[in-house]
């Protein structure tokens, strides 16, 4: 599960609850999170300035310290605090943490800097943690092979890669509207269902901007592989989480 800074605010104890029963269920959630509107916003208090080029931060070193206190520290734990207060068990950790997530540059480093794209995740050491009967709180921040440098991961791609190397059957996208939304007849409607072919023209449109296009494509390189499907819901949705596992039609199914 991908949950998304803009709405980590606006979960309810309903959607920690239902990670909870969840378990107990025997479906295993794993989170990995964002936190762009607070990593700005620190940026900010902080005075370093930095903007974004297709979405993805542009990442200096010391962007990279902002980045990985914020989303490691203050919000890893903020949500590690929340599962553990509904009674579930929780651990959080980054991509550093046991090499969870190696990193390379992304194509266009020498316009965003510091970003990486995922090369490896440390599969064995996620389903250690759940064998333990801990839920897994993970931040994108990774490493490179040679575990001296840290990247900065869009939290989109980080989750699909998690997904896929887990080969886990759904990925669940958190965030802050009710699924892939386009304008029909004047009225905008939250699409049900749809397809990669879809979504490619849904980008080239329009339809489709700004934060979804990280998403999306997280979704398409993830259905590729294992993953059979990536549903994308609003976090603010009362349990929303069981809703989207007993498959009642909520938000948007993504699918080959
Ligand atoms: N077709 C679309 N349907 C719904 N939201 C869209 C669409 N295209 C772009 N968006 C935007 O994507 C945003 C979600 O991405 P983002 O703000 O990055 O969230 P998060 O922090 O959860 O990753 C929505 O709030 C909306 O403004
Ligand atoms: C490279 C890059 O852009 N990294 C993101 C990581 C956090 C993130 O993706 O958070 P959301 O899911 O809330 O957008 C950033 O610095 O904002």
């Amino acid at each position: 599960m991908k949950c998304g800074g803009s709405t980590l605010a606006a979960l309810p104890a309903s959607f920690f609850e239902d990670m909870r029963q969840l378990q107990e269920e025997g479906i295993v959630t794993v989170i990995v999170h964002g936190g762009g509107p607070a990593i700005s916003e620190t940026l900010g208090k902080l005075g370093i300035e930095s903007g974004f080029v297709n979405g993805l931060r542009v990442t200096t070193e010391a962007v990279l310290d902002v980045v990985e206190m914020v989303l490691s520290g203050q919000i890893n734990k903020e949500i590690v605090r929340r599962i553990q207060l509904t009674g579930a068990a929780a651990l959080g950790l980054s991509g550093v943490d046991g090499h969870l997530i190696e990193a390379r540059p992304v194509a266009n480093s020498h316009e965003v800097g510091l970003v990486g794209d995922v090369t490896r995740v440390n599969a064995e050491l996620i389903r250690g943690i759940v064998n333990m009967g801990y839920i897994p709180v993970i931040a994108p921040v990774g490493l490179g092979e040679d575990g001296g440098q840290r990247y900065n991961i869009n939290a989109d791609t980080a989750a699909g890669a998690v997904a896929s190397h887990l080969g886990v059957e759904q990925m669940v996208v958190v965030t802050d509207v009710p699924g892939i939304m386009k304008t029909v007849d004047g009225e905008k409607q939250v699409l049900p269902v749809v397809s990669v072919a879809e979504i490619e023209e849904m980008i080239a449109s329009g339809d489709i901007y700004g934060g979804m296009i990280p998403k999306v494509r997280a979704a398409i390189a993830c259905i590729q592989g294992k993953v059979q499907e990536v549903v994308i819901v609003n976090g603010a949705e009362p349990n929303v989480l069981s809703k989207v596992l007993k498959g009642t039609g909520i938000g948007t199914r993504i699918v080959r």
